[in-house]
């Protein structure tokens, strides 16, 4: 049986007691949560629940004001290069000039000095993170020429050639067609296949249980956290969406998925 703080050197993520506050409103309070290795985990709650703000946190983007957060038991300011994040889509300038294959270079900066040249080598490995995501042929794009669903496999393949052992997702399905969703659901659990561990910010929550393992449920508080099958209850998405859903949609939720059958599709 692994004691906590064991738990806490091998997980690629533990937070304990983080609370965020903006203008002395808490809107993330006093979460714990420890992500398993290896773990694809849902982060879900409702508009406002403080889902972004909680990975800012985690980042340093946003301040926290209390909290400590971890990377494989080290304080996360000091494993940044081993944390990946695809920011929120909308949350970017998109006329920024800039080419789709500097987008994606931008993901090697800590290996980069900046008296050095980008490399053939590193243009190699973006072109090789891009075919990842069927965006090779993009690679001289101004990225403000790009659609939405282009945009989004561009930031995942920014994500991709840091090769982090932790990848972090704000909303990567926002606003992106079925094909691009499943495209980059795909590279997602390819991911999880190389033991890499994925936590991702999603709204759909008929998709949760086909695309992830474990959930986190958040509404300023952690109410549950846990293996999707554990924790995604219609107990707990009640606490979390409160009046919010209702039990027609509960109830629906809580079939399971057909044997090969993707809701995603
Ligand atoms: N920079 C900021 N300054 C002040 N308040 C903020 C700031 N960013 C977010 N908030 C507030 O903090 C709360 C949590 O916001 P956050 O964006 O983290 O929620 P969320 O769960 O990601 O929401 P959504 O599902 O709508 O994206 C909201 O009430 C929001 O208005």
């Amino acid at each position: 049986m692994m004691g906590d703080s064991e738990a806490i050197v091998q997980s690629p993520l533990a937070i304990r007691g983080l609370t965020v506050s903006y203008a002395h409103r808490p809107v993330v309070h006093s979460v714990d949560f420890v992500t398993p290795p290896g773990s694809m985990t849902a982060i879900v709650g409702p508009n406002g629940a403080g889902k972004s703000t909680l990975l800012k946190a985690v980042l340093g983007i946003t301040r926290r004001l209390t909290g400590e957060v971890r990377v494989f038991g080290q304080p996360v300011e000091a494993m940044s290069r081993h944390v990946a994040y695809v920011p929120q889509r909308s949350s970017v300038d998109w006329d920024f000039p800039a080419t789709v294959i500097d987008v994606v270079t931008m993901g090697l900066f800590r290996d980069l000095r900046w008296w050095q040249p980008t490399r053939h080598r590193h243009r190699q490995r973006a072109l090789e993170s891009l075919s990842r995501v069927g965006m090779e042929a993009f690679a001289d794009r101004q990225i403000g020429q790009l659609s939405g669903g282009q945009q989004q496999r561009v930031f995942l393949a920014r994500a991709l050639i840091q090769q982090a052992a932790l990848t972090i997702l704000d909303e990567p399905f926002a606003g992106v067609d079925a094909a691009t969703e499943k495209a980059i659901v795909e590279v997602l659990k390819q991911l999880k296949r190389e033991g890499r561990t994925l936590l991702c910010v999603h709204h759909d929550l008929a998709t949760v249980r086909d695309y992830f393992d474990h959930v986190l449920l958040l509404n300023v508080r952690r109410i549950a956290d846990g293996p999707v099958e554990e924790a995604f209850t219609a107990a707990n998405l009640q606490a979390t969406y409160g009046g919010r859903l209702s039990p027609m949609q509960l109830v629906r939720l809580m079939e399971p998925v057909a044997q090969g059958e993707s809701r995603g599709e």
